[in-house]
Formats: C-alpha cells, structure tokens, sequence
C-alpha cells in the first residue's frame, strides 16, 4: 500500500510560508493547521506552516516524508447532529529538524512572509533556563528558540518595526501570551542582545494570550487498521479528533484583518479578555477530566465515554460540575449550565476513545490547577467539603500507589513525586505508617500543592475516612456508597 506524500496525493496549492509552529504534535496539527486550512479555502488568508519541533523528535523526520500532509478525522456532533468526516491536511509547508539543519531556521527568520508564530509545548515548556545559550544549535528550550528567532529576524530586518511578528501561544497555562513574552525578555537581557532588541520586542510584535479547546486523543491506535483500509493508503501522522473547537485569542482589534476568521464557520474569537473562557473550560472541562480519572480508572473503566455513561461514574461527574464546579464559577448561571451541559455531551462522543491513562499524566500537578481553586472556592462559599471532589482526591492518592487489583499501573509524573508516593505507601504497607499519617504528609506538602492542604478544615478526615473506606470494601463499593448516601 503506499504512503502519504505529495507523489500519492492530489495536487494542491502551496502558500507562502506565513506561521512558524512550534509542536509537531498531535493537537496543533487537528486545531491550528486544520484552521490554516480552513482559512486557506474559505478566504485570501494564502499562508502555509513551517513545523519546527520544541525537543528532539522523529516525528518531523516523518512530517517531512509525507510532505507535511496527514489525514485528519474530526468526529463528533455538529449543530446537532453526528459527523464523522476526515481530510487530507495540506497547510504545511515543511518540518525544519532545528538539530540537524539550524541554517533552515535562521533563513525562514528572514522571510519578509513570516508573520505568525504559533505554539504548543505543554504546560511544561515555557520556561527559562540559564544553560541555554544564544550560539547553541538550538537553545534548548523553546523560549529561548524563539528569542534566538526573533534576534535573527531583528537583524535580518536592521529592527525595522514592520517586521514583527504576531505570537499566539496555545499552552494550557494562565496568561500564556504575557508568561512567554517575560521570558524571552528574560533571555534577551541575559545574551545581553541590547536596548535597540528589547525595544524592538515590545515595538514591533504582539504576544497574544490564548485559550485552546479541542479533544484530540491523537493517532487511532484501536482502529488504525480500518482506517488504512478506508483511506487507501498507509498515514503514519494520522490524528483524530472531536468536531467542537473553541480558540479565543486575546488581542488588539487589528488582528481580525490579518486573521481573517469571520465568516469561516471557525469558531475563533478575537477578544479584549479571555480570563471568562479561560477558568470555565479550564475548571468544568479539564477539571472534569482530571477528577474522574483516578476514580474511574480504579474502578476498573479506561476511557472518557464509558465513564460519564457509567450509573455511579456518571452520577459522579455529573454531581461533581453541576454541584460542585459550576458553582463556584462567575458568570450568568444560563450560560454556565449550557456550558457544562455541552462538555458532558462532548465527553459521551461515541466516535472518540479517550484513554483516561493518557489524561493521567501529571495528574498531581493537574489537580492542583484544575480542581484545587474549585474545592477551596468552594469550602469559602458554603464551609463545607465538596464530597465527590474530595472522593477524587482520595483516588489520586490511591491512583499513586500503582495498583489496580493485580494490575501495575502505569504511572506518568516526574520521578520525585512517584518516589514520595512510593515510599510512603511502603511505609503503610509495612504498617510503619498510618493511613492519616500518609495523608497528612501528602496534603502537607507544599511542592506538590503549593500550599499546605492540612489548613483546610476537616480534609484530612475526610480524606483519610475515604481511603480506609477503600482500603476496606475497594473503589466500587465506596463509590456505590457515596452515590446511595447522597442521592435519596
Ligand atoms: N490533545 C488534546 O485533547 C488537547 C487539547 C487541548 C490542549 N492540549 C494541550 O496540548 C499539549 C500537547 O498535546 P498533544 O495532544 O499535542 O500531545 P503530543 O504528545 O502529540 O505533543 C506534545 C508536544 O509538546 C512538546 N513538548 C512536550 N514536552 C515539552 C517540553 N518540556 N518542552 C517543550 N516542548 C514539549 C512535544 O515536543 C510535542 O510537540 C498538552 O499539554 C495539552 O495540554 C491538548
Ligand atoms: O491534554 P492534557 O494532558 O493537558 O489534559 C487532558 C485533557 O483534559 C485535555 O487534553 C482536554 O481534552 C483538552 O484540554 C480539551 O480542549
């Protein structure tokens, strides 16, 4: 069978090069280049993508042996009704391997075309590091690729204003825009690049905050055999995702001319303030998310769907956003409801298969961001615990003991939290520890929470009844339990 590249495939416009995209992965390929797309046809946009990858990856290796292209399943509701619909995507133009051909990039950073810089390197990767250097062949993380890019520009261009750029990162972090700025002003004055730069920095280019909201599980893995079989040809950078998507950017007015997003169908806003957008997909969505993962894993359940179509597991997650969440967010109540009543549907999408393992990942820190404003909103407003919230906290820490009934699981978070969790799980197996003990010693830690959880009234109890509950009778029983006593 053959594969994907520009040989096998129909022709097709090329586009000036106009965005450089740092990700290769999964998400920006099915939201951001399937946008460009869209824009691509729908408008006089004429811009293609040039993907450069934030660390050492293959996977460009294999953009570029398909010739950027890739076949995107977007699948789910749509005004109402189920879509189930895939495309060849054909807005990128090349991948440059910063590691072996740094001079791609130096060049593309003096393309008078170039205008946007896009990204998407994960909560971990706007970051500073004083290792980096301007001279290395790249800097290793991606602030500093990108102030490297922007010095590049600023002197291939003699810091003519006219030449900025327009930077939309899509990391899940707060402020994202003014966070990335910061830094690589941060590394300007550190490679001590100069006044004429910084002034050049904040002059000519815009930072602009962004929220993302598309659920990609990525390559289909379960199906990848029919899907070949369907398509004819073999696509090894295949991605699938749901059909729903939100991208709010926060920006000055002007940038609607230059992203022509109206009349698309693209359901991008171009907003004064996304905060609103921001703490509602990020406590109702990702929240829900990352509460029903330990809980459902341990049940003995895998993915998204069959949890929230689940009779405790459901009841669960519904209670849990529309008792606990939603009410602690600003906002028209209306909105809020239809808001959450969309994200429950979107979790029910019978086409998607979304591995509660893989939104296991770095749940500590997830936790933190996504539910723990939720759960002390919510002790403020009302003085009490929220139950299904606090039942998701005591799976978290169960989750980190590694077990399910005989099984390992396989957990997914920096090596000092798995040790912390293992040692004080050992200590209570060997009984050296109590079960208060581990968690007051969890709830205490400040690295892991950034505060210290023992002061909220009563969560130490609460948390240690349910983990001895579940010690005792398992998840399942302790969770039918808690669904009969709070529904009468
Ligand atoms: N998949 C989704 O449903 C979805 C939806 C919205 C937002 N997101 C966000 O997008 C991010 C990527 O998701 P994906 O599904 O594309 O995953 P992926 O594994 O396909 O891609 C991950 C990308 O992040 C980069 N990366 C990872 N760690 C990094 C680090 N420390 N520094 C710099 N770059 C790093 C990788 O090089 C790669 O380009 C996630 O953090 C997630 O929060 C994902
Ligand atoms: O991607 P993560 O690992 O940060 O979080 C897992 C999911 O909550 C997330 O990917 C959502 O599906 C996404 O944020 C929807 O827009």
């Amino acid at each position: 069978m053959q594969k994907l590249n520009k040989h096998n495939y129909k022709e097709y416009a090329i586009y000036p090069e106009r965005i450089l995209q740092f990700g290769e992965g999964n998400f920006l390929r099915a939201f951001v280049d399937w946008q460009v797309q869209v824009l691509n046809e729908k408008t006089d946009f004429n811009g293609s993508v040039v993907v450069v990858q934030p660390r050492r990856s293959e996977k460009i290796e294999r953009l570029n042996q398909q010739d950027g292209l890739f076949t995107l399943f977007l699948q789910g509701m749509k005004d109402g009704k189920p879509v189930d619909e895939h495309m060849v995507i054909e807005s990128i133009s090349r991948g440059i391997n910063l590691f072996t051909n740094y001079e791609q990039y130096k060049e593309l950073a003096g393309k008078k075309e170039l205008r946007f810089i896009i990204s998407n390197t994960t909560e971990a990767g706007i970051v500073f590091d004083p290792e980096d250097q301007l001279e290395d062949q790249p800097p290793k993380n991606f602030p500093g690729k990108l102030t490297a890019f922007l010095y590049y520009r600023f002197q291939a261009f003699s810091g003519d204003d006219s030449h900025g750029c327009i930077i939309i990162p899509c990391e899940l972090i707060e402020n994202n825009g003014e966070r990335l700025k910061e830094v690589v002003l941060q590394y300007a004055n550190y490679w001590n690049l100069g006044d004429d730069f910084i002034n050049w920095i904040h002059d000519a280019n815009t930072f602009c905050s962004s929220l993302v909201d598309r659920i990609v599980p990525g390559f289909p893995l379960d199906s990848i055999d029919e899907k070949t079989a369907e398509l004819g040809y073999k696509d090894e950078l295949m991605v699938v995702g749901e059909q729903y998507h939100l991208w709010v950017i926060e920006g000055p007015g002007w940038i609607k001319d230059e992203l022509p997003v109206k009349g698309t169908g693209l359901n991008t806003l171009i907003v004064d303030d996304l905060t609103p957008y921001r703490v509602r997909k990020v406590r109702i969505l990702n929240g829900a998310h990352t509460a029903m993962t330990p809980v459902s894993y341990l049940y003995g359940l895998d993915t998204v769907e069959e949890s929230v179509n689940h009779q405790e597991l459901g009841l669960f997650i519904k209670e849990l956003v529309e008792n606990e969440i939603v009410p602690t967010l600003d906002g028209p109540p209306e909105e809020l409801a239809a808001f959450s009543n969309e994200v429950l549907n979107r979790f029910m999408n019978p086409y998607i298969k979304h591995y509660l393992l893989s939104i296991s990942l770095n749940s500590i820190s997830k936790f933190s961001t996504r539910n723990l404003p939720t759960l002390l909103d919510y002790v403020k407003q009302s003085g009490t615990l929220p139950k299904w919230l606090v039942f998701s906290l005591s799976c978290l820490l169960h989750f980190y003991r590694g077990k399910r009934g005989d099984e390992d699981i396989p957990l997914q978070d920096n090596p000092e939290i798995l040790q912390f969790f293992q040692t004080l799980w050992e200590k209570v197996d060997q009984h050296e520890l109590h079960m208060e003990g581990l968690v007051k010693t969890v709830l205490a830690d400040k690295q892991l929470w950034r505060m210290d959880l023992t002061s909220i009234p009563n969560l130490v109890s609460a948390v240690t009844t349910n983990l001895l509950t579940i010690e005792q009778i398992g998840v399942k029983e302790a969770l039918k339990e808690l669904c009969r006593t709070s529904i009468k």
